[in-house]
Parts: C-alpha cells; sequence; structure tokens
C-alpha cells in the first residue's frame, strides 16, 4: 500500500508536533515520523513564555508577533484534544537593585510595553518568603505550556489516524522525485526535517551552525511557600498545583554536552533558589536535556540547497513554545506561495564555512 500526503514530517518533539498541526489547519495532509525511544528536548523542557527575556531583561525577539499567534494557537488545541496544556500565569520578577527598578519604571512609560507589564509592587510581593527590598514587577501574556500532555494528545490522535510511524528515518531511503520526494511507502511534495539535536546526523543540512546547549532542572516542593506566579530572577520557580511542587529551572551549559543531570547543575539551581526563596523545601527529581540551539540563537527555518522540496524546521533553542506555532505558519506560506522569510531565520544568514572565512581574515 502506497500513501501520497502533502508534507512528510521528521520528529514530534515540539517542532514537529506544531508543524503539523498548521499543516492540518492549513487544509493539507501530513504523516510525521518519530523514534519514540531518542530523548527528546521537549519532554523536558519548562515550557515557559516570557516576554521579558534574558540576563539584561528585555522585550523578546518579535514579541508582539509571537505572542498574538501563540496565544491564539495553544488554547484552539487544547480544544481540538480536550485536554489542558496551556497555562497562562503572570510573572513576577523581583528586582535586585535599584537601577533596576528605576530602569524599568521608566521603560513601562514606553508604548512597546504596555499589553506586557501588569504591574508594579513597591513592596514586593510574597514578602514573606521573597527579599526584595527594591520591589519587584509582574508581567503579563506570560505562562507555560506543559508540552507532554500536549505531545501525547497529538500522539493519541495521529496514531489513531494512521498519521505516525514510530520509527528511526534512514536518510538513506530518501528518493527525491520531480515534484516531490518517496520514502518507502510514502509519497510526499514535501519533507520537512525536526529532528531537534538529532539534526547533526541529516545529510541535506550538515552546513548549519548548530551550538546545542544543555539544561537541567529541579522539581522541589516548599514546606510553606505557594505562588501563584512564576517567579523570575536568573531563571524560574514555575509553581505546577497548590501544594508547594515547583520547577526550578534552567542551567544554560555550553561546553558539557553529557546528556545526564550533574551535580554542579543541581547546585547552581539550589543557588538560585536559596538566594530569592526564605523557606525550607525538598528536592523530589533532577533532569536534563539538551536544546537545539544555533550560533546566533535564531532558529533555522527553510529550504535545502539540495531540493526545493526538503526543509528545515529546527534550532528553537531556549524558546520553542514562542517560536513554533509563528513560525509553522511562516514556513507553510514560504512553501506554499513562495513568501520570504525574515533574514534572521535563513539557512543561507551566515554559513558555518562564512563565519570561519571571517574569522581567518
Ligand atoms: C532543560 C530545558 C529547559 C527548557 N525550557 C524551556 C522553556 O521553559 N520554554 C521553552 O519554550 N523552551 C524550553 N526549552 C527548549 C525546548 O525544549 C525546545 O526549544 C524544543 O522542545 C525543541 O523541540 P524540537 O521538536 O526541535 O526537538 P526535540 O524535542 O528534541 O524533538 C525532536 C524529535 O525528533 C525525533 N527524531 C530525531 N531524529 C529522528 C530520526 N532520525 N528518526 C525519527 N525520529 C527522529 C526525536 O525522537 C524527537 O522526538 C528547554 C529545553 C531544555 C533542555
Amino acid at each position: 500500500m502506497t500513501y501520497t500526503v502533502d508534507y512528510l514530517i521528521v520528529g514530534q518533539g515540539l517542532a514537529g508536533t506544531i508543524f503539523a498541526e498548521t499543516v492540518q489547519n492549513n487544509g493539507f495532509s501530513f504523516k510525521i515520523i518519530d523514534n519514540a525511544a531518542l530523548k527528546n528536548s521537549s519532554r523536558v523542557a519548562g515550557g515557559v513564555y516570557n516576554p521579558i527575556t534574558g540576563r539584561k531583561m528585555v522585550k523578546t525577539w518579535m514579541c508582539d508577533d509571537l505572542f498574538d499567534q501563540l496565544e491564539n494557537f495553544y488554547p484552539q488545541l487544547d480544544e481540538k484534544y480536550g485536554v489542558k496544556s496551556f497555562k497562562p500565569m503572570n510573572i513576577y520578577f523581583p528586582f535586585d537593585s535599584q537601577e533596576k527598578q528605576t530602569d524599568w519604571i521608566s521603560a513601562s512609560a514606553d508604548d512597546k510595553y504596555e499589553s506586557y507589564i501588569e504591574e508594579f509592587h513597591k513592596e514586593g510581593l510574597y514578602a514573606e518568603y521573597i527579599q526584595a527590598d527594591f520591589g519587584g514587577m509582574e508581567v503579563t501574556r506570560s505562562g507555560y505550556v506543559d508540552i507532554p500532555v500536549l505531545l501525547d494528545a497529538f500522539k493519541d490522535y495521529a496514531l489513531k489516524n494512521n498519521q505516525l510511524i514510530n520509527e528511526e528515518f534512514d536518510y538513506d531511503q530518501l528518493e527525491q522525485l520531480e515534484g516531490g520526494v518517496r520514502y518507502k511507502d510514502i509519497t510526499a511534495k514535501h519533507i520537512i526535517f525536526c529532528e531537534g539535536n538529532k539534526v547533526e546526523s541529516n545529510p541535506y543540512f550538515t552546513n548549519l551552525d548548530f551550538r546545542p546547549v544543555k539544561g537541567e532542572l529541579l522539581m522541589i516542593k516548599f514546606k510553606n511557600a505557594r505562588f501563584n506566579h512564576i517567579v523570575n530572577r536568573n531563571g524560574f520557580i514555575l509553581p505546577i498545583d497548590e501544594e508547594g511542587n515547583c520547577k526550578l529551572g534552567a542551567t544554560y551549559e555550553r561546553v558539557e554536552q553529557m546528556e545526564s543531570p550533574t551535580e554542579k547543575g543541581k547546585r547552581q539551581l539550589l543557588e538560585k533558589v536559596d538566594n530569592l526563596v526564605n523557606d525550607e523545601y525538598e528536592i523530589l527529581s533532577h533532569w536534563s536535556g539538551i536544546r537545539p540551539a544555533t550560533f546566533d540563537r535564531r532558529p533555522f527555518i527553510g529550504t535545502s540547497d539540495k531540493s526545493k522540496n526538503i526543509h528545515i524546521f529546527n534550532g528553537l533553542g531556549a524558546k520553542g513554545v514562542s517560536l513554533a506555532p509563528y513560525f509553522s505558519q511562516l514556513l507553510i506560506n514560504k512553501i506554499e506561495t513562495g513568501s520570504d522569510l525574515p533574514f534572521e531565520v535563513r539557512l543561507d544568514r551566515l554559513s558555518k564555512q562564512q563565519r570561519i572565512n571571517l574569522n581567518t581574515k
């Protein structure tokens, strides 16, 4: 039996799942191949989406476009699958200096922050547990996505509809046809690779400068403190229930790429919580994963120079939840209508070789 679809997708992490959903929303058909035995970054992530990011705390890149899209996209998915994976929750940023407080109060006058800053708390929130001599800021249009809930809902549905194949994709068996590709018994107009960190085995995109970043997370349970905000200062405390259970994240480690959690990572995370929250807690679990990140922290989205039917959707780095819905639609627009992608995500923005050449000049 042979199958004909519009899109064949490789990888059912966040990228492949959101892309497949967007394919369906646009009226096209798909099949998705995923090796469930491989480690997957999406299932270990905190899932936080946050309009104010980075050490310097700035409005995240393309924030307005990304957030308009994600706020529509995830609730629709939840409704379709009858699950609750999208969890809007304000973020509380306790200031660590007078300067930060002053900077943010003046920044808040700028229109670009209008829909994101909920209010300033002069005395700070949760004063019993969080010392904030300089008060804090409450940011809205933020929260988290319970990614495993979403991936499992999609998986069940796709399996039932014969759209998901659980196997390792074998690159040697991909054939290029006149107007598409063939893989075993599947003929597709386009193939989209969404393999996260496993992209290193992909022969069609060898030139892209990926820089994987390891991350570790802890689950802890506070004895008394109960938060109904994500608390953010050099990392996040994400309350997941009313019993004091919180995810604590995350570390960023560029050099060491061992996937397992380390004592060093644990220490770093505990230091963050000890410096921020005055309460006892117990450690419940500790885990890690590798973010599929890139040399300039922008995704890699586009078409192979070897074939107009072979594409990639990867490099979502630390922001998969915010980036995936918007850029899935942009990639489909590009494929179907030839529209341009923003320069920052294009595959030809600067190849590894170009960078080496620049450095050696
Ligand atoms: C510790 C940590 C914390 C994070 N916290 C956040 C956060 O708070 N907010 C946020 O937005 N992002 C966060 N991230 C980042 C987020 O996890 C990623 O941006 C996103 O999940 C990447 O999704 P992906 O689908 O590209 O990759 P993956 O989730 O790794 O999925 C790739 C899939 O492809 C499959 N695959 C690969 N090769 C093959 C093959 N040859 N054959 C078959 N299948 C294949 C794999 O089985 C896997 O299922 C975090 C990441 C980590 C590690």
